[in-house]
């Protein structure tokens, strides 16, 4: 992996505790940690190589601190990044509510950042539903007002941890041929961006 260029930028950010380092474990290792948690400090980076098609894509994975008290330094890591992992504890409604928060910054501060929004630790779900605290249908929601994907993970069993990353490989790859497109030929967005996106972003 030394010395490999990383070709996008990706943050994680969302409350403490809500799986972050989990998550990225469980893509770039493929374990879970049960062990006692330790909070991150500062922020922890990844690199991870992902397929789509014929390409290889090198994601540059930026783990951040949920603390508070690094909300300052949070900021840092997501300046550049063409997506962002926003993260809630499917559990926990007031980890939602934090979600929220750093939605709003990114939509204010980071124009080019495609955001998912990850529900984590489904896995305790599955052992009682009444544990669920964040609503499947609001988030679908807000999701859709916001144009971010949607994924409810567990780093526990894996469950749904590659196709998250997958999609944001495979958003990238598309939305830089889209953009190297419309670059070279000059496409008039103003008339044809409709076409174009179609044609470029969905199969
Ligand atoms: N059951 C279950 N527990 C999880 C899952 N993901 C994380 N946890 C637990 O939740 C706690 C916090 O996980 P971390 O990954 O350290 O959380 P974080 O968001 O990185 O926390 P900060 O570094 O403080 O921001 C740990 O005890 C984990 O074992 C999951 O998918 N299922």
């Amino acid at each position: 992996m030394s010395g490999r260029r990383v070709d996008a930028k990706v943050v994680l950010l969302g409350q403490e505790g809500v799986g972050k380092s989990s998550l990225v474990e469980r893509c770039a290792h493929r374990r879970f940690r049960p062990g006692p948690y330790q909070n991150t400090i500062g922020a922890a980076f990844v690199a991870k190589v992902i397929s789509v098609g014929e390409q290889t894509v090198t994601l540059g994975i930026w783990d951040t601190a949920g603390s508070e008290r690094y909300e300052a330094m949070s900021r840092i890591y997501y300046r550049g990044a063409r997506a962002a992992v926003v993260c809630y504890d499917l559990t926990d409604s007031s980890s939602f509510q934090r979600a929220k928060f750093w939605v709003n910054e990114l939509q204010n501060c980071e124009e080019g950042c495609r955001i998912y929004l990850c529900g984590t630790k489904s896995d305790l779900l599955e052992e009682d539903r009444r544990k669920r605290g964040v609503d499947f249908h609001d988030v679908q929601d807000y999701a859709d007002e916001i144009k971010a994907e949607l994924f409810e993970t567990s780093s526990k069993t894996g469950q749904s941890v590659d196709e998250l990353f997958q999609k944001v490989a495979e958003d990238y790859v598309h939305f830089t041929a889209f953009q190297v497109m419309t670059e070279e030929k000059g496409v008039d967005l103003g008339q044809r961006s409709g076409a174009y996106f179609y044609s470029c972003c969905h199969h």
